[in-house]
C-alpha cells in the first residue's frame, strides 16, 4: 500500500510579544532535514518550532536512500529503531549495458559495523516518523499551515513574517533556520542566489506498486532493448514499491512524457522486456533535473541555511538527503551549544565553513555519476559508450560505471580539527567520521553496544589500551577548560579481559577489546587517544594522553562560551 501522510490541523498562536524575549530557534520548512533538525535541538534541550506551510509530510517518496551515517544521525535522535523497522537494507548493485552486465558491486560492509550501508524507504514515511517523535516531545512545536512570508533581520533577533489559516502573525527568533527546500522562501526574502551547474538530462521518476521477486540491490540499464538510448534506475522500497527513474531524450516533449499513459507504456516495456507476469500500478511520479548549486555562505546574520535551501546535489549516488541530514546533525550540537552559551556565535562560521565544504565533497563525487548518467555532451556520450563496450574485457574501466553510493564527508580543514596533515599515512584522520563499531562494555555486567552508544551526545575522548584512572583524570582537566556544562565523556578500552573488570570510574566506560577488533576497525595504535565530536568527526588523534594538551587551543578558540 502506497503511503499516505497524515493531515495536521492549524494549532492557532499568537505573535511574539514584543517586549517578551524572542524565541530561541524557529526552523522554516517541515522537511525531512528540518524535523531533524528540530529533534537535534529538543533532545539538546533548545525549545524549538518548526514552521511548515502545509498540513501533511511530503507526499510521493522522493529521496529514497539512507546511507548508513544517516541512520546513526536518526539513531542520535531516538528514532533509529523507528527506521531500522520501516525500512530495507541493501548492500549491492549491478548495472547493465543493453542486455550484458558490466558491473556488480558492493557497498563496504565490515564485521563490526552497526548499520547497513543503505536502507531504503519513502521520504514521506521517514518524515512521518520524526513528527511522529516531535510529537512526543518537549521543547518542540510543528506548525502547520503556516506559510512563512519573510524574515527580517533585527538588533538582536529575526523577524519572521507567518501567513496562517487565522490571519497573519510575527515571530521573533533568536535564530531562524531555512530548512524550507530547493525554492526557499527564506533564501528568496533574503535576496541571496545559489549558484552552481545544471545537468542536460532529464529523469521521469517514478513510484510503482509492483510485487516483483527480485532482490534490494540497485540496478542501472545503459540503452536496454525496452527503451533504446535511455539509462534506467530500479530501486526496492518497502511495501511492495519500487522507484523506476528513466532518463529522457534531447528531443522528448517533457509534458507528453510525464502523462500516465506515456509513462505506464514506457514502464510496462521495460517490465515486460525483465519477463514479467505481475501486474502493477502506477503510484506516484515526477520529472526531475540534476543541479549542483550552493549559497556562498549558509550563515547569514541570525539565519542559518541547511538541506536544499543550502545546497543541490544531483540525486545520483544518492547525497541529497544525505547531505541534508549531515548538515542537520553538525547544526544540532553547534546551535545547541551557542543557545546554552556554551560556545559562542563563532561556532556558527564553522558549521557553514564546513558544511560548504562538504557539498564540495559531495558535488566532486556525484559530478562523475551525473556525467555519466545524464552525459550533456555527443563527446561524453561516445566516452560513455566505449567505457560500457569495453568493461567486460578491460575491468579497470567499471570504476568509472561504479555510482559512488554516499558516504559521510570529512571537515579535515576545518578550525574544529587538530593536527590534521596532508600525508597522513593512516586511514582514519582528523577531521574524518569516526565509523559506529560494535564493542563490548565491560563494567557493570559486559555486555555488546555500539561505540556511538557509548560515547553518548557530547564530547568524547577515547583512549586505546589506556589506564582508566590517568584517563578519568585527563577528561576532567578537559572538562575544566570548557565551558561549564559542556560534557566531556572517557572510554578507556584494553586489551587484558581482566582489567577492565575493575572498579567504576566516574563519566569513563570501560571498554573490553581484548580481541583489538575495534583498534583494527580505528586503524590505532595501542595508548593512541582519539577526541571525538558530538557528531561523530575526529577532532583529533594523539599518541597517548599526555598530547591531549593540545586540545586546549581549541577549548579556548570556540568551546568556552560566549556571548548568546
Ligand atoms: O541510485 C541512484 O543513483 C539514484 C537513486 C535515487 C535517489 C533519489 C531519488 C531517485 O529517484 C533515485
Amino acid at each position: 500500500m502506497y503511503f499516505t501522510p497524515h493531515r495536521h490541523g492549524f494549532t492557532p498562536f499568537a505573535s511574539s510579544p514584543p517586549d517578551a524575549a524572542p524565541e530561541p530557534v524557529v526552523i522554516v520548512g517541515a522537511g525531512p532535514v528540518g524535523l531533524a533538525l528540530a529533534l537535534g535541538l529538543a533532545r539538546r534541550g533548545v525549545v524549538v518550532t518548526v514552521l511548515e506551510s502545509g498540513d501533511s509530510v511530503s507526499y510521493g517518496s522522493r529521496a529514497i536512500c539512507l546511507s548508513r551515517h544517516s541512520l546513526e544521525v536518526l539513531e542520535r535522535l531516538g528514532v533509529g529503531e523507528r527506521f531500522a523497522e520501516r525500512s530495507l537494507p541493501w548492500t549491492s548493485g549491478r548495472s547493465f549495458h543493453r542486455d550484458t552486465e558490466v558491473l556488480s558491486f558492493a557497498m563496504p560492509h565490515e564485521d563490526g559495523d552497526v548499520r547497513a550501508p543503505m536502507v531504503n524507504i519513502s521520504q514521506s514515511e521517514a518524515e512521518q516518523i520524526l513528527v511522529d517523535e516531535i510529537e512526543a516531545t518537549d521543547h518542540c512545536t510543528a506548525r502547520w499551515r503556516c506559510r512563512v512570508l519573510d524574515c527580517t533581520e533585527r538588533d538582536d533577533h529575526v523577524g519572521v513574517r507567518v501567513e496562517t489559516p487565522e490571519g497573519s502573525r510575527e515571530l521573533r527568533a533568536r535564530w531562524v533556520i531555512a530548512a524550507d527546500g530547493a525554492r526557499s522562501t527564506v533564501r528568496e526574502s533574503l535576496v541571496l542566489r545559489m549558484s552552481g551547474t545544471s545537468y542536460e538530462g532529464r529523469y521521469v521518476i517514478a513510484d510503482i506498486h509492483w510485487r516483483a521477486p527480485l532482490p534490494t540491490e540497485r540496478r542501472v540499464w545503459f540503452d536496454p532493448p525496452s527503451n533504446p538510448g535511455s539509462t534506467i534506475i530500479l530501486h526496492r522500497q518497502p511495501a511492495d514499491i519500487w522507484r523506476v527513474d528513466y532518463q529522457l531524450g534531447p528531443d522528448d516533449d517533457p509534458e507528453v512524457e510525464t502523462t500516465e499513459e506515456r509513462i505506464r507504456e514506457r514502464i510496462t516495456r521495460h517490465l515486460d522486456w525483465l519477463g514479467n507476469t505481475e501486474p502493477w500500478t502506477l503510484e506516484w511520479s515526477s520529472l526531475y533535473r540534476a543541479h549542483s548549486s550552493s549559497l556562498d555562505s549558509y550563515l547569514h546574520g541570525r539565519v542559518l541555511f541547511a538541506g536544499d535551501a543550502a545546497h543541490l546535489v544531483p540525486i545520483f549516488g544518492v547525497r541529497g538527503l544525505n547531505s541534508g541530514l549531515e548538515d542537520a546533525d553538525t547544526l544540532a550540537w553547534t546551535l545547541s551549544s551557542v543557545v546554552h552559551g556554551t560556545a559562542g556565535p563563532e561556532l556558527l562560521r564553522t558549521y557553514a565553513a564546513e558544511r560548504r565544504a562538504a557539498w564540495r565533497q559531495y558535488v566532486d563525487q556525484a559530478e562523475k555519476s551525473t556525467l555519466f548518467m545524464t552525459p550533456g555532451t555527443h563527446g561524453y556520450a561516445m566516452t560513455r559508450d566505449a567505457v560500457l563496450t569495453l568493461a567486460n574485457r578491460r575491468p579497470v574501466l567499471r570504476e568509472l560505471i561504479n555510482p559512488r553510493q554516499s558516504g559521510a564527508t570529512h571537515s579535515r580543514t576545518s578550525p574544529l580539527t587538530v593536527g590534521a596533515t596532508e600525508d597522513e599515512p593512516r586511514s582514519l584522520v582528523p577531521g574524518d567520521p569516526v565509523p559506529d563499531h560494535a564493542v563490548r562494555v565491560a563494567a557493570g555486567g559486559a555486555r555488546t553496544s555500539g561505540l556511538n552508544a557509548e560515547r553518548g551526545p557530547d564530547l568524547a575522548v577515547l583512549a586505546l589500551d589506556s589506564e582508566p584512572e590517568a584517563l578519568a583524570d585527563k577528561v576532567a582537566a578537559l572538562r575544566a577548560r570548557l565551558a561549564p556544562g559542556v560534557g566531556v565523556r572517557g572510554l578507556a578500552t584494553s586489551r587484558e579481559a581482566a582489567r577492565v573488570h575493575g572498579a567504576a570510574l566516574p563519566e569513563t566506560t570501560l571498554l573490553d577489546d581484548s580481541a583489538e577488533t575495534l583498534a583494527r576497525a580505528l586503524d590505532a595504535d595501542f595508548g593512541e587517544v582519539f577526541v571525538i565530536r558530538p557528531a561523530g568527526l575526529l577532532l583529533g588523534r594523539f599518541p597517548d594522553l599526555e598530547h591531549l594538551g593540545r586540545c586546549d587551543a581549541l577549548a579556548d578558540h570556540v568551546l568556552r562560551g560566549g556571548s548568546r
